[in-house]
């Protein structure tokens, strides 16, 4: 379970989220809209720690019922999707997939049957040793996910995971995204301007009802 308690984020006077309250269950997706400038990237920056110091916040964030806002990023179990992959270009694919692996993984060969276990349930079987740079964009895309969710993450978010992509293959993506994430159990929140975006029968949350 991934919960959000009470949360405020202010910036001097000015309250951008007042008493955010937010549960989401294993394999749930729920979707946060809100125009431009209304605070969501605020508020996955809260979420993984790196809240500009412009920024005053007060709250709770509870992964598998522990207290985790005072843990740093990489010690908190939540993991990023951005509209941009970063894929490290200087490492192969397998490369970037391996290196999402959690330490405790132990093992070479373990490690990398993992990797090319991954690559084919992503049809990139034969893609381990690929300069990230030529693979298309529905290709990057779901080696971005895959790397997401290889580090095992208690929750994950999405912001706007699919806007840079073309109609087509944002279709295709979205279904492949949502598939993981079922199957996988993960708690997700999905931050979009776009409605197509919302997985079919998904709650939607506007954060101008966290506003004033
Ligand atoms: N570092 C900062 N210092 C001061 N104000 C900031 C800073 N970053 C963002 N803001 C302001 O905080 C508000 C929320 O911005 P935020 O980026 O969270 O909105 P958003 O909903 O993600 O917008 P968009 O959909 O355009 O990405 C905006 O008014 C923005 O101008």
């Amino acid at each position: 379970m991934f919960e959000i308690r009470n949360l405020t984020i202010t910036q001097g006077q000015s309250v951008l989220i007042a008493g955010l309250d937010l549960q989401v269950k294993p394999g749930d997706i729920a979707t946060v809209t809100g125009a431009s400038g209304s605070g969501k990237s605020t508020l996955l920056n809260w979420l993984v720690g790196d809240l500009d110091p412009a920024f005053q916040a007060s709250g709770e964030l509870w992964l598998d019922g522990q207290r985790r806002d005072h843990l740093p990023v990489e010690a908190r179990g939540v993991g990023i999707l951005f509209q941009d992959d970063l894929l490290f270009p200087h490492l192969s694919v397998g490369q970037n997939l391996a290196f999402a692996l959690p330490a405790a993984r132990k093992g070479a060969a373990a490690r990398r049957a993992r990797v090319e276990q991954t690559l084919r349930e992503i049809g990139l079987d034969g893609f381990h040793d690929r300069d990230p740079a030529t693979l298309s964009g529905g290709q990057r895309a779901r080696v971005s996910l895959m790397r997401a969710l290889l580090a095992e993450p208690c929750a994950l978010l999405l912001d706007e995971p699919f806007s840079r992509l073309d109609a087509e293959l944002r279709a295709q993506f979205r279904g492949f995204v949502f598939e993981q994430i079922a199957r996988q159990r993960i708690p997700t929140l999905l931050v979009t301007h776009d409605p197509d975006d919302v997985p079919p029968g998904g709650r939607v949350l506007d954060i101008h009802q966290w506003q004033a």
